[in-house]
């Protein structure tokens, strides 16, 4: 079967829960505002600087990959920095095709320049509601907390408080290894009091007991990447499938895995797109949702994630219908707001196929 055609992909409705917004900037606005406040980027034209973050982020480590970021957090750092950065953000989905977003990333990483949690939160929101209001596009946030750092439950706090306000819920991300999500139960114990949805990265740098961690005492409702839960599933030499008990119980709980191809080839989860777990996740069931997690450092969007995907799975229509669908039922977002982007999501698809 042919693969689908770029420019019609582009066109179909798209749906991503994983993009980080520390790790979604255009080259030539990090450029601008690092000349603006003095900072040194290791180039000085918007192409090389765009092939300096793909080049870093391939390291195999994912480490490594997050070291990158300290050239975007550093000119995120005011409040109009931060409202224009959004606003790109979400203008660069909109041209991608993606009508709802959960974008994440951390406050915490936003304060050197000496805002508040709160004027960072409110700056992200007035930059994605410039957007939304053209009517193409729905946007949340998710309120992400670094793992190595000690700042879980305060976030927490905040993720609740903005809630309605812009904020859909509440993520961790950062190191994997060393820094297990049970750190943080309390944070997430309050977010079941307050019955607020979250999700934890889990299952990309480190394995099966990050998952469980993830899902049984945290309580996770998605899992960021969750991609070596492959690890727990086993492919015969005649082809036949056995799911471990904590593959069988993700599946059975239809609990989202928020799959990032080309990251996952980066930071070395994963050798190829050809060779990523997506296929055999998707065919077996699991509600897999296609996401970029940055895409600046990997020089990517939903568009090319999809086009990746159909080209090394000869996916069709269907398919790419089935997975947008998967992230929309998945959505942090109240469901009769939810069910109405899903009708959106099925309209479109059904255009495209005329
Ligand atoms: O794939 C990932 N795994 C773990 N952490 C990540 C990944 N991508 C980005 N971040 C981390 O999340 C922070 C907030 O957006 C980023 O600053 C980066 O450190
Ligand atoms: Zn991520």
């Amino acid at each position: 079967m042919a693969t689908l055609p770029w420019d019609q992909i582009q066109a179909a409705p798209k749906v991503v829960l994983h993009d980080h917004l520390d790790g979604g900037l255009r080259p030539a606005t990090v450029l601008e505002l690092s000349n603006a406040i003095g900072h040194d980027l290791p180039a000085n034209d918007a192409e090389s600087l765009g092939q300096w973050f793909r080049d870093s982020a391939t390291s195999g480590s994912l480490e490594r990959y997050l070291e990158t970021f300290v050239h975007t957090i550093a000119v995120m750092q005011s409040a109009e920095n931060l409202t224009r950065v959004a606003r790109e953000f979400a203008e660069d989905l909109v041209a991608d095709g993606v009508v709802y977003a959960e974008v994440r990333w951390a406050p915490e990483n936003h304060l050197q320049g000496g805002l508040s949690l709160d004027a960072a939160i409110a700056a992200v929101a007035a930059g994605f509601a410039e957007v939304e209001a053209g009517g193409r596009i729905v946007v949340r946030q998710l309120l992400t907390a670094m793992r190595q750092f000690a700042r879980a439950r305060e976030i927490a706090e905040l993720a609740v408080f903005w809630r309605d306000k812009g904020v859909a819920g509440f993520d961790i991300a950062g190191p994997e290894a060393g820094y297990p999500p049970t750190r943080f139960l309390d944070a997430f114990d309050y977010l079941a009091g307050e019955n607020l949805r979250f999700t934890i990265h889990a299952g990309e740098a480190f394995g099966l007991p990050s998952i469980w961690e993830a899902v049984h005492p945290c309580g996770a409702d998605r899992l960021g990447h969750g991609v070596r839960i492959v690890d727990d599933i086993t492919v015969a030499a005649d082809g036949s499938v056995e799911l471990g008990r904590l593959a069988a119980y993700v599946r059975d709980r239809r609990i989202p895995l928020e799959l990032c191809p080309t990251s996952n080839v980066q930071t070395g989860a994963v050798g190829s797109i050809g060779e990523h777990p997506f296929g055999l996740l998707a065919s077996l069931g699991f509600r897999v949702t296609i996401n970029t997690d940055n895409r600046l450092m990997s020089d990517t969007s939903m568009t090319k994630e999809s086009y990746l995907l159909a080209e090394a799975f000869g996916y069709g229509w269907g398919d790419l219908e089935r997975f947008a669908v998967n992230a929309m039922k998945s959505a942090f977002l109240p469901y009769d707001e939810r069910v109405e982007l899903i009708h959106r999501v099925k309209d479109g698809y059904a255009a495209l196929r005329g």
